[in-house]
C-alpha cells in the first residue's frame, strides 16, 4: 500500500550544522506514528518539511506518491497540523475561530458550523466555545488548535508536542479522539516528550537524535523510558 505520506532520504541543514540529514520516513493509513527525540533532535524541522513550510536541501516528500510541490491544493484541505503556536484570532470566540477554519478549508458555512460544533463537543470545549481565545489558558488554546487542526476530518493529521499544555482530562480527550480518527483510516504522526503516554497509543515509535533517524521502540515494551535512553546514548558514543 502506498504510504500516506513518505520522505525519502530528506536532509535540511541550517547553517550551523544542524538540521535533519537522510531521513526515510512513512506514515501510513490507519496508523498513530510517534516521533520521539530530545529537545533539539530535529522533530519540529522534520514535521515542517513534511508540510511543505521548509524546503529540503536534498530528497523528497511525497503524499500519497505525490510530491509535495505538485500536490493538488484540494489535497491540502484533507490535511490537519498543529506546529508549536496554536494559530487563532485572539479576538474572535471559540467557536468563531473554528466556524473561520472550517471555511477555510473550503466548506459551506452550515457545514463549518457543524463541524466546529462537532468538535467543541469532541474535546470537551463547551464551557469556553463563546470565550474570546485571548482569555484562555495556555492549555485550553492548545485544545482550539487541535479542534482547529481535527475538525475537517483530516486523513493525514502531524501534531508537534500536541499534549505540552494539557491537563490529564485533556490528554484522554486528544488520545481518544486520535485513536477515533486513525480507526477510521486517518494516518497521524505525533510528537512527544511524553514517552509512557505516546505508547499508550502509538502503533510505531520512531527516535530521533541529533537530526537522524536511530532506531524505534516497541510501544509495548516494558520501560520504555531506558530503552529510550539506551538507544540515545549509544547514538552519542558513535558519535
Ligand atoms: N530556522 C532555524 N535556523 C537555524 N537552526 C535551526 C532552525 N530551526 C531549528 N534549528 C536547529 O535545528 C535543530 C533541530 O531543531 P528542532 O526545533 O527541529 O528540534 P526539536 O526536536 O523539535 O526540539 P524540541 O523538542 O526542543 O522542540 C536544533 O539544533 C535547532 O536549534
Amino acid at each position: 500500500m502506498t504510504a500516506r505520506l513518505e520522505l525519502k532520504s530528506v536532509t535540511k541543514l541550517f547553517p550551523s550544522g544542524d538540521g535533519v540529514s537522510g531521513i526515510d520516513f512513512t506514515i501510513r493509513a490507519g496508523e498513530i506514528h510517534a516521533l520521539v527525540g530530545l529537545n533539539g533532535a530535529g522533530k519540529s524541522t522534520l514535521m515542517r518539511l513534511m508540510l511543505g513550510m521548509k524546503r529540503p536541501d536534498s530528497g523528497e516528500v511525497l503524499i500519497e506518491g505525490v510530491p509535495l510541490q505538485s500536490l493538488d491544493p484540494r489535497r491540502w484541505s484533507r490535511v490537519g497540523h498543529l506546529i508549536e503556536y496554536p494559530f487563532a484570532y485572539g479576538e474572535l470566540s471559540v467557536r468563531q475561530n473554528l466556524v473561520l477554519a472550517a471555511r477555510l478549508r473550503g466548506m459551506e458555512t452550515a457545514r463549518a458550523r457543524q463541524v466546529a460544533a462537532d468538535i467543541i463537543t469532541g474535546l470537551a470545549l463547551q464551557k469556553f466555545a463563546e470565550r474570546r481565545v485571548a482569555d484562555l489558558s495556555l492549555g485550553n488554546r492548545q485544545r482550539v488548535g487541535l479542534a482547529a487542526a481535527l475538525q475537517h476530518a483530516p486523513d493525514l493529521v502531524i501534531l508537534d508536542e500536541p499534549t505540552n499544555a494539557l491537563d490529564p482530562s485533556g490528554m484522554i480527550v486528544l488520545r481518544d479522539t486520535l485513536l477515533a480518527r486513525a480507526a477510521a483510516g486517518a494516518a497521524i504522526l505525533v510528537s512527544s516528550h511524553h514517552l509512557d503516554e505516546i505508547a499508550r497509543i502509538a502503533d510505531r515509535i520512531t527516535v530521533i537524535n541529533a537530526g537522524r533517524i536511530i532506531g524505534s521502540l516497541e510501544p509495548g515494551q516494558a520501560e520504555i523510558e531506558r530503552a529510550f535512553f539506551s538507544l540515545v546514548s549509544a547514538d552519542a558514543e558513535a558519535a
